[in-house]
């Protein structure tokens, strides 16, 4: 059976992250969106750390003028950051959890141990029209959270399926399985991202429901071996043997 095309939304998160290693503009994330799309992304995802410490508030000002494919802001819900994403009104945004010392997200959202704190937020993103996507571990508990809120979207978290193996990975593949069904027969739109290379795609890929699949770090860092553009053809490749 051949599945519906499956979005990739390339994160340009960690060429930002080159870029202040050195406190100067190359090289330019901005530039490197517009590669992403002449390579074959879908999307852009950018996470605006309230920490600054890749994409910052001007490269999401650029990425908003610019850009000629949708913008997926990953952000806290701060209300620093509710103004930002209303002033530039992204295609998306991705409410995610944020912790000062994490080296990269480490869990997914809990929406459902916060779920009248995050009304406000996803209520006055979806006025202003950004489709508002919930960053979430793969939890039943999470999903109801999330539909009780009223987000049309939901992304689940592959990192730790991506960092485990043998059994414990399939049956973290088989969490994820359940909650992505179990959020599409809600009628929300599924998304999953973290962590995914070219080795662990193929299996999320072929997860009929999802519909959107966001990577940004394992393509970076592959850029350096063979290109951008090289890297996320590849990809793109293996999403779409994946779906047959
Ligand atoms: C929320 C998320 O998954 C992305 O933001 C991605 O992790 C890249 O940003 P960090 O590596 O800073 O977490
Ligand atoms: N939300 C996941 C994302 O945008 C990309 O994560 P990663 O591939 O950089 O780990």
């Amino acid at each position: 059976m051949t599945l519906a095309k499956l979005r990739l939304g390339v994160n340009i998160d960690h060429v930002a992250t080159i870029r202040n290693a050195r406190g100067i503009r190359h090289p330019d994330p901005v530039r490197a969106a517009g590669l992403a799309v002449l390579a074959g992304a879908d999307g852009i995802t950018a996470h605006l750390r309230e920490d600054r410490r890749h994409i910052s508030d001007e490269d999401i000002a650029s990425l908003s003028d610019v850009l000629s494919v949708p913008l997926n802001l990953e952000m806290a819900a701060t209300d620093e950051m509710l103004e930002i994403a209303l002033r530039h009104k992204p295609h998306a945004c991705c409410l995610v959890p944020e912790k000062r010392q994490e080296l990269t997200t480490e869990g997914g959202l809990d929406v459902a141990g916060q779920h009248d704190r995050l009304l406000p937020y996803v209520n006055r993103l979806n006025a202003a029209g950004s489709r508002v996507s919930l960053f979430i571990d793969a939890e039943k508990s999470q999903l109801d959270a999330a539909i009780s809120l009223g987000a049309p979207v939901c992304e689940i978290h592959t990192g730790k399926y991506c960092e485990l193996s043998g059994k414990q990975q399939e049956e973290e593949l088989e969490r994820i399985r359940s909650a992505v069904a179990y959020g599409a027969s809600h009628g929300i739109e599924m998304h999953a991202g973290h962590g995914l290379s070219y080795e662990t795609v193929a299996a999320i890929a072929a997860i009929p429901e999802i519909r959107e699949l966001n990577i940004g770090h394992f393509l970076v860092g592959e850029a350096i071996f063979h290109g951008l553009e090289a890297s996320i053809k590849e990809m793109r490749r293996l999403m779409d043997e994946a779906r047959g």
